[in-house]
């Protein structure tokens, strides 16, 4: 599958969630927060700021699915708008992971009081850099983010 096709996807998981919660509103801000909040839980999963512990982070498969969370709310937070993008934002940069958790949580915050698309554009390359750091790819990322997206469509189905 292509990066691009997940924008469909996540537009049907969309409507369906609407549809089944009856959402007849806009809910651009309510998703932004729900951004911030899986990006700190993405973060809370990777342990990386808690010098106070030494218990490593979750396994793999855990920081993936957080981190596919937020590439439902980005993609959805994007559709909103009629905003998307053509390709995955594949950087290879090599970064202090609170420090970029720090700087996506600064972007996505721009981007929800000033939803351009540059702004946009620019939270798919702090979400690149991520996946980079945390060794993900992007065929990991599409294969997580098609399995979630099932157990979305599951959990509205049974009442979630
Ligand atoms: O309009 C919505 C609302 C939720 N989700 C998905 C994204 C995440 O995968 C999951 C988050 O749900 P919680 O586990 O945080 O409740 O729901 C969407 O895709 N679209």
């Amino acid at each position: 599958m292509e990066f691009k096709e997940l924008f469909e996807m996540q537009r049907q998981l969309d409507a369906f969630i609407e549809q089944t919660q009856n959402v007849n509103r806009d809910v651009f801000k309510e998703k932004g927060l729900a951004l911030m909040i899986e990006l700190a839980e993405l973060a809370n999963e990777t342990r990386c700021f808690k010098f106070w512990s030494t218990k490593g982070p979750s396994e793999r498969a855990v920081i993936l699915e957080e981190f596919v969370d937020s590439i439902h709310f980005l993609l959805s937070l994007g559709n909103e708008k009629g905003l998307t993008l053509e390709s995955w934002p594949e950087i290879k940069m090599q970064e202090d992971l609170t420090d970029w958790f720090l700087r996506t949580q600064e972007a996505i915050l721009t981007f929800i009081q000033h939803p351009t698309e540059n702004d946009y554009r620019e939270v798919w390359q702090y979400y690149g850099v991520l996946a980079y750091n945390l060794d993900f790819t992007l065929d990991d990322v599409i294969g997580a983010y098609i399995e979630k997206n099932e157990k979305n469509y599951e959990r509205q189905r049974t009442g979630y």
